[in-house]
């Protein structure tokens, strides 16, 4: 197990107040870590963080990796579901960045978007106007479209916002048969499906508290019962938490 990231002594504002203050976190290239915490904590802004989209006021993050081995599937994917562009082409996308090209695409660049629409089980649904598929077929496609690369590093924020119970399982079972050879990062606040799949929980709220979840005893059955963030943490036993604190 080897760090691929490793973020210390981190400070982010927007303007003057701090959204994240003294952030320490070092992710695995075998991690499955789950990121949760309320509405506005900084969950999103330390993914833009960690790729590079925003730069932070003070701290570290030493990156083990190529710029183009992190695959990151944005929030609200949904937007723009109108625009007549079939499944393929979205995946296509990922390419072009890629390889900078303006025009067409080549029977190669073809072949590996077919082939990152066959890991995520969607190969059939190529020809499909992305605004045809249900929400979790439509979150797979952008996972396809984060899979071009062969990114070591995925980073997804609420890949299952608005998916049913059902979806969201099959998302999880996805990301974790991707686990077997690329790290993920999931920022989401299905805490109760996220739980049977990830290995450790960071929770934000300006500050980050950090939990191993691999010793814990499954007590509850999230299929049946809905764990809120404050029950997690509790269960876990290591930090005791308002639920005021966590629903502001
Ligand atoms: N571009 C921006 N400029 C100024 N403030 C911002 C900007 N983007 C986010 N913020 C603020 O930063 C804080 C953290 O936002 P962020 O989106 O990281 O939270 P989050 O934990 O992902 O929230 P959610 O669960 O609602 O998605 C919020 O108070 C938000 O209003």
């Amino acid at each position: 197990m080897n760090n691929i990231i490793e973020i210390e002594n981190l400070f982010f504002s927007y303007d003057k107040q701090y959204i994240l203050e003294d952030i320490n976190l070092n992710i695995s290239n075998d991690d499955f870590l789950a990121i949760i915490g309320p509405n506005g904590g900084g969950k999103s802004t330390l993914l833009k963080l960690i790729l590079n989209i925003l730069n932070f006021n003070k701290g570290k993050i030493k990156k083990h990796l190529k710029k183009d081995e992190i695959g990151y599937v944005p929030q609200n994917t949904n937007l723009n579901i109108d625009f007549p562009i079939t499944a393929l082409e979205v995946v296509l996308m990922g390419h072009i960045s890629k390889k900078k090209k303006l025009f067409g695409y080549s029977k190669e660049d073809i072949s590996c978007a077919m082939q990152s629409l066959k890991q995520v089980s969607m190969e059939s649904f190529a020809n499909k106007k992305i605004g045809d598929l249900s929400g979790g077929e439509r979150q797979r496609v952008f996972i396809a479209r984060a899979l071009c690369s062969n990114p070591k590093l995925m980073l997804l924020d609420e890949p299952t916002a608005s998916i049913d119970v059902k979806g969201q399982n099959e998302i999880y079972e996805l990301l974790k048969d991707l686990n077997k050879s690329i790290s993920i990062v999931v920022v989401s606040h299905d805490i109760s499906v996220l739980l049977n799949y990830a290995k450790n929980v960071a929770h934000v709220n300006k500050k980050l508290v950090y939990h191993h979840l691999e010793n814990i005893e499954k007590e509850y059955n999230p299929t049946e019962e809905h764990l809120c963030e404050v029950e997690l943490l509790s269960a876990l036993g290591k930090k005791q938490v308002s639920c005021n604190s966590l629903h502001k």
